[in-house]
């Protein structure tokens, strides 16, 4: 076929054509146009074909030995088309191009050519056929449709291997592509299920409306958003997810929109724990009982919880980001922001943790803080900062304030105590040596409080304590401080002394003021005091002497007669010096046989004999000599030695009363004063029992005398015993009767046999009328209550017989003996029996 077809493009070619460059080029043509990928073809002047190439025989499927002269076009209009455009090129041999849609029926499919008709011309440019070359357009349109989907395979590859969830819409928010994944969540199968479909299909109503609201948004505003939001799976879970969506452009046309949404529940989930957590965390810190402030390396507050705003009471906030010395608060009183920012340096320079209290002061309450400061560390370990905590320790500080003044203070008074009292004085002390001044210290105490407290009641003695000391202190100027030693005695500290005669002058408003009367619940009560007064640096340097000698003045102005204040001289020590003596001595007095008896006849005036006898103590001291037993009584009382020495006194009176009586005829008593503590402090009706038995005395030959104070205790163990002597035959006689309260109803009231009239009375009784009135009053009262009278101190006949005048049968005194020994009694009675 080729040579034919050849020979008749040879033709074509023209005749006088040289040969063999015809061949040449005719087999050049040849190769060129079967190689060639678009289709040819050659017609003669009448249209035949005369030549197809490699390509269109192909296309159309040409046998060689066909003998087709056409090109097969089954479309009528594209035949048509096709031979128009052929026969025109023929015609004018002007080329053309037609785009003709071939629909061969050997193919299944339709292919569109673009067909150039070219004329051949001769040398003479005379039409001798024309050349047909038909591109297949389909063929590059397939080439193309294959790169173009795999280019889409690539973008979908790229999409559905995205971690995102991706998606497009038309402007109505129809899916016009989407990814995997997208149709995963929407749980559909297939990319081609959404197409034309809206959220509405997928999602609930109200999420749906969600995303179109935000489609809608985008697509107005032209402005791409990102946001959380949450998506509902086709499985119902509902998810956190990270949404990208933003208007999509073609040809500069918004055509609809883009998303990415990424899931990010689990990311979501760790920022709800961590925000959970942060929550609980600021919660806690917020609301802790404590105030937290943390500060960075330079001293700047970085936080501060709102506590620290309660506390404290304040209003004005702490400022952050500034330094305790740029801003520190107005109501610590303490601390000032410039100490605090030392101490918060060093806790950060040097590592260490410090606490510090804090006072803050708002509409008069002060507030007390507990403050922590301690470094803060970064994750190696490096100081980062410092945290203070500060606890409100208020209560407790209010609690150790009042412990400390209770340490401090006397509960019933309010005023400093003993030790607070020893350290005011010792820093007096100091500075008056410092300033080389002087100070006075003043002892003040009541006189007789005890009978207060007796008679009246504990209550309405701590009341008058109270008054006095209100008393006190309201007579005190600044430079004198005051406080209560203990019990009713006060002591006063005056500072700046121009002169003795102002702490005397102090002394005499003290002393008037306890003077004056104190009404408490309704009665009225007078009470007065003793005054002691010692000075430094004249009496001494040392401060427990000058409380001593300030004591022992005190001491004298009771001794002095009361309601008075003594000066402290070295006489006073010198007394009290013998006093010690005195009851050093009288410790060792019975056991070293100093003691003895001396016994006083209690004689009938009427007849002249001896009824009884009263013993009386005395002491011949080794060392002392004879001590007056005004003297050692007393002491003995104070120190309690009475109750040894009444013992060893009853023993001797009930042993003297025995060798007595084994003698006489008329028996005689011998009376032995009993002093209040032998009531009290043993087992008086025992030992008076046990010592009857040793001494095998009879009851009968011995009297008791007591006084009248015994009585006013009113006490039962007092009224018991008197009853158990009554019981044993021991008959008690009142002495000292006219010096007390001469209560005659303790004479109705216990057991008295006999009242003995003081001495002071009968010693005026003959010059004074009003005692000779008072003792013939006592004479004709006891004699009503069937009573035994004893004159005491009688010492002339005159004052005898007066007193038998007023109807006073006994009587004890000079004028009848002194007191004498055992012995002399002894001779004395033998002569009477005699
Ligand atoms: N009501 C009351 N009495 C107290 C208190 N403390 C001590 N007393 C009593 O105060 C009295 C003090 O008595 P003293 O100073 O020893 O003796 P006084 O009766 O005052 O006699 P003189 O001091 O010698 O004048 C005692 O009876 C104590 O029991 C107290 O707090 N309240």
């Amino acid at each position: 076929m080729m040579e034919v077809e050849s020979s008749k493009l040879s033709q074509l070619l023209g005749a006088n054509a040289d040969v063999r460059s015809v061949s040449d080029y005719l087999s050049l043509f040849q190769t060129f146009f079967d190689t060639s990928l678009d289709n040819i073809a050659v017609y003669g002047l009448a249209g035949q074909l005369v030549y197809a190439n490699a390509a269109l025989r192909n296309a159309l499927n040409l046998k060689k030995d066909t003998g087709a002269d056409y090109v097969d076009i089954k479309s009528q209009e594209a035949f048509d088309q096709y031979y128009d455009a052929l026969n025109r090129t023929i015609s004018s041999g002007e080329p053309r191009a037609v785009l003709i849609n071939f629909e061969h029926a050997s193919l299944s499919r339709v292919i569109y050519d673009l067909v150039h008709f070219s004329a051949i011309k001769n040398q003479q440019n005379q039409v001798v056929g024309v050349i047909a070359v038909g591109r297949d357009l389909d063929f590059n349109k397939q080439q193309k449709n294959q790169e173009t989907v795999q280019r889409e395979q690539y973008l979908r590859a790229l999409m559905d291997t995205f971690p995102f969830i991706v998606w497009m819409k038309d402007k109505s928010g129809r899916f016009m592509a989407t990814n995997r994944k997208f149709v995963e969540v929407v749980g559909a199968k297939h990319y081609e299920d959404l197409e034309g479909k809206t959220d509405f299909d997928f999602f609930p109503t109200e999420m749906a409306q969600g995303y179109a609201c935000d489609d809608e948004e985008i697509l107005k505003t032209g402005v791409p958003k990102s946001f959380n939001e949450q998506i509902k799976k086709e499985t119902g879970e509902i998810y956190w997810a990270e949404t990208y969506k933003s208007p999509v452009q073609l040809d500069g046309q918004v055509i609809g929109t883009v998303g990415f949404a990424r899931d990010i529940s689990e990311k979501q989930h760790l920022v709800s724990e961590v925000t959970k957590q942060r929550n609980a965390y600021q919660s806690l810190v917020q609301n802790l009982p404590t105030t937290i402030i943390r500060y960075d390396l330079d001293g700047k507050r970085i936080f501060v919880n709102s506590r620290c705003f309660e506390t404290y009471n304040i209003e004005v906030p702490y400022e952050l980001n500034k330094t305790p010395l740029e801003w520190w608060s107005p109501y610590i009183v303490n601390v000032t922001g410039a100490e605090f920012m030392t101490q918060l340096m060093e806790v950060m320079q040097f590592n260490v943790q410090k606490t510090l209290e804090i006072h803050s002061m708002h509409e008069d309450k002060v507030a007390v803080h507990q403050l922590r400061i301690v470094p803060e560390f970064d994750e190696v370990h490096q100081v980062c900062g410092a945290l203070t905590i500060a606890t409100d320790i208020t209560e407790v500080a209010e609690y150790r304030r009042k412990i400390e003044s209770m340490a401090f203070h006397d509960q019933l008074t309010g005023l400093p105590n003993r030790t607070l009292f020893s350290q005011q004085l010792s820093v007096a002390i100091d500075q008056a040596k410092t300033n080389n001044s002087q100070f006075a210290l003043i002892i003040l105490d009541l006189d007789q409080f005890k009978s207060i407290n007796d008679t009246m009641g504990h209550a309405i003695g701590d009341k008058l304590l109270i008054e006095v000391a209100r008393r006190i202190t309201n007579s005190l100027d600044q430079h004198c401080t005051c406080a209560r030693l203990g019990g009713d005695e006060f002591i006063i500290l005056v500072e700046s002394v121009p002169s003795r005669e102002h702490v005397e002058y102090v002394s005499n408003v003290l002393l008037n003021q306890i003077m004056q009367v104190y009404v408490i619940d309704g009665s009225e009560y007078f009470i007065s005091a003793s005054i002691g007064i010692a000075y430094f640096p004249d009496d001494s340097e040392d401060m427990d002497d000058l409380l001593k000698y300030a004591d022992s003045a005190m001491y004298h102005a009771k001794k002095g007669g009361r309601n008075r204040y003594h000066t402290y001289s070295p006489a006073i020590t010198e007394s009290i010096q013998h006093r010690l003596n005195v009851e050093t001595e009288l410790r060792r007095a019975i056991e070293n046989d100093e003691i003895y008896l001396e016994y006083q006849p209690i004689v009938d005036m009427t007849s002249n004999q001896v009824k009884g006898l009263e013993s009386l103590c005395r002491w011949h001291s080794r060392k002392l000599g004879i001590v007056s037993p005004m003297v050692f009584i007393q002491i003995a009382e104070e120190t309690g030695m009475i109750v040894e020495l009444g013992q060893w006194i009853m023993r001797e009176a009930f042993k003297a009363a025995r060798l007595l009586n084994a003698q006489l005829k008329h028996p005689v008593s011998v009376s032995v004063n009993l002093s209040a503590r032998q009531f009290f402090e043993v087992d008086l009706i025992h030992q008076v029992r046990h010592l009857l038995k040793e001494q095998q005395c009879n009851p009968a030959w011995i009297k008791f005398e007591i006084t009248e104070s015994l009585l006013l205790e009113s006490n039962q163990s007092v009224l018991n015993a008197l009853n158990a002597f009554n019981d044993l035959g021991i008959k008690v006689s009142l002495d000292d009767f006219g010096t007390g309260q001469s209560a005659l109803a303790y004479l109705s009231k216990f057991p008295i046999h006999q009242v003995k009239i003081d001495y002071s009375f009968v010693k005026e009784i003959t010059s004074n009328p009003n005692d000779a009135l008072l003792v013939k009053a006592i004479i004709a009262l006891t004699a009503t209550l069937n009573k035994e009278l004893i004159a005491e101190g009688v010492e002339t006949s005159a004052q005898a017989t007066l007193l038998q005048s007023y109807g006073c049968r006994y009587a004890q005194g000079y004028l009848y003996s002194k007191p004498i020994s055992l012995q002399a009694v002894q001779q004395y009675l033998e002569l009477r029996e005699a």
